[in-house]
């Protein structure tokens, strides 16, 4: 566990860009900071692996003080990866990857094997290995961050924005490989962005800053969402804060009516969008109202329908769920 323990960081010059931050964040999940430019989010996290130090305050890992500990063994078991990858522009991607596992002692063979196996693990094909940075796409430079991160096998990471760089498109697919790639590791994130949604889908724990450096709220994405703090953190979640609601919850309760006279396609399938139990339920509201049918057929593990849910029993099941 990272425990923030009333820590204020304030700059020469006066401004105030942390003040009096207390939380803790848990061990082996994600942590994202978010908020607006300038609430003291990047000098948080730099705070945890030491590059900026608290002005009063602790910060402890573990419950032991991070001021306490040398400092090249803390920054050991700490990854840090950054906006644009920040890689060496001189050194191949498998030389970058190679770089920290060769400095803490393993032979440059050994270590090399490792890179490898850690490109494959973050999506890049062994053919991007010999290539430069400057060669590959942003979210390719971002991947190799990560794997570089990764390759002193720390168990916790620091992430300054980095899916900011990348285009939407890239980002929303370097999200899913990261969660896959979380849901393995369980390594202990602290992550930081500006963007709300991307802290909803990957945040285990969200903390919302705002100006000042005052800490708005921290909880699970559904507490930020359901249970807004103020109106700061209503603002900040949105005002489609109800249907983001719903992707908190699955579709394993709402009721089906049985198939019949459903239009299968070749292969046994049903046609158009289906839904399984695990989906969400703004995932099946989504599936109903694009629907040209109006209704949206939800599988079983086998693939084969199971059930059907139209407008109207949406409806229904939403209107019972009311407090
Ligand atoms: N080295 C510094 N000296 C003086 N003031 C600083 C320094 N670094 C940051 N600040 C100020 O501290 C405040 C917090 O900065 P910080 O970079 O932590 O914010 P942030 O939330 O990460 O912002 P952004 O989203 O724009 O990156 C800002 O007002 C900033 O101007």
């Amino acid at each position: 566990m990272i425990t923030f323990e009333d820590v204020v960081k304030v700059y020469p010059g006066g401004s105030t860009a942390v003040d009096h931050l207390s939380m803790e964040l848990p061990t082996g999940k994600m942590t994202v900071l978010v908020g607006p430019s300038g609430c003291g989010k990047t000098t948080s996290l730099r705070m945890i692996n030491r590059m900026i130090s608290p002005s009063a305050g602790r910060i402890l890992i573990d419950g032991e003080d991070v001021t306490a500990k040398d400092e090249a063994l803390l920054r050991r078991g700490i990854g840090y990866v950054i906006q644009h990858a920040g890689l060496f522009p001189h050194r191949t991607v498998l030389d970058n990857v190679a770089t920290v596992p060769v400095l803490l002692g393993e032979t440059r063979r050994a270590a090399r094997a490792k890179a490898l196996a850690l490109l494959e693990r973050v999506g890049l094909a062994e053919e991007f290995a010999k290539r430069y940075p400057a060669q590959l796409s942003g979210g390719q430079q971002q991947r190799v961050g990560v794997a570089r991160a990764l390759a002193a096998d720390p168990p916790i990471m620091l992430m300054d924005e980095p899916f900011s760089a990348v285009d939407p498109v890239v980002r929303l697919q370097l999200h899913d490989e990261f969660l896959r790639l979380q849901q393995d590791l369980g390594k202990t994130i602290v992550m930081v962005t500006h963007d709300i949604d991307e802290a909803l889908k990957l945040g285990d724990r969200v903390a919302v800053l705002r100006e000042g450096g005052h800490l708005a709220q921290f909880g699970t994405p559904r507490d930020l969402v359901t249970n807004p703090a103020d109106d700061f953190v209503s603002g900040f979640v949105g005002k489609d804060r109800g249907l983001r609601g719903l992707s908190f919850d699955d579709a394993s309760a709402l009721p089906v009516r049985p198939v019949e006279g459903l239009e299968l396609d070749a292969a046994g399938k049903p046609r158009g969008g289906t839904f399984t139990k695990a989906d969400s339920l703004r995932t099946v509201i989504d599936l109903v109202i694009s629907s040209p049918t109006g209704v949206a057929v939800r599988v079983g593990p086998d693939g084969a329908p199971d059930g059907l849910v139209s407008h109207h029993d949406l409806a229904d099941y939403l209107a019972s769920r009311r407090p």
